[in-house]
């Protein structure tokens, strides 16, 4: 299972970004091309583990976690939600602070309201920092969260996310060094 992404993972190149070792990966960068039949096996695998029947949006954030959550929004016709990275001064826009592993900056929330029932769907989660922010801006506003999912998961930041009572789906886990990228888990394989 996850094939594609999996082997396409454990060849992914690995910079550096101040201290911090980037993998580079079509999933997370768009670089080098993605991969439809990549994109397909991850939308199906996730349709697999979450219970999307009562999902009112699908909820990502720019950029990188779109790819995959626009597939699953044409497979299910369920809208999809974007949290941008720039303002539109809407009535309601919420703002909130992402810091990265080797960013910061802010985030736009446009077209939630209370009640509003989600699965957030994401690329990466590495610190942890853009979920957290998002999910403690989400309970804010009282949109409900049914799932959280991200492709790949690196690093404890997860953990956090526990703590705010969301158990994260990462479908594959992986280590990240100088010397390249190791698969350390698939998510349903535990
Ligand atoms: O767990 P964290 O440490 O917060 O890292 C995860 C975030 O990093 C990337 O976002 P980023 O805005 O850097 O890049 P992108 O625009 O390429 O998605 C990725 O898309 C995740 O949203
Ligand atoms: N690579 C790509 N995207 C990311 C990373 C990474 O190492 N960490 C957080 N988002």
């Amino acid at each position: 299972m996850l094939e594609k992404l999996k082997t396409s993972l454990i060849n992914s190149p690995v910079i550096k970004r101040g201290e911090y070792n980037y993998f580079i990966h079509p999933i997370s960068d768009g670089v080098p091309s993605i991969d439809p039949h990549m994109v397909e096996e991850i939308a199906e695998y996730i349709l697999q583990i979450t219970d999307i029947k009562k999902v009112d949006t699908i909820l990502t954030i720019e950029a990188m976690g779109i790819p995959v959550a626009n597939a699953l929004s044409l497979k299910t016709g369920i809208p999809l939600t974007i949290v941008r990275k720039r303002p539109y001064f809407l009535e309601g826009e919420v703002e909130l602070s992402q810091s990265t592993g080797y960013s910061k900056g802010a985030l736009y929330i446009n077209g939630l309201k209370k009640g509003d029932r989600v699965i957030i769907v994401d690329d990466v989660i590495s610190t942890g920092g853009t979920l957290i922010a998002l999910v403690k801006a989400l309970k804010i506003m009282g949109v409900e969260i049914l799932d959280v999912i991200s492709v790949i998961g690196r690093g404890t930041g997860y953990l956090q996310l526990n703590e705010l009572g969301v158990e994260p789906k990462i479908l594959v886990t992986i280590d990240v060094s100088e010397k390249g990228v190791e698969i350390k888990n698939v998510f349903g394989n535990e």
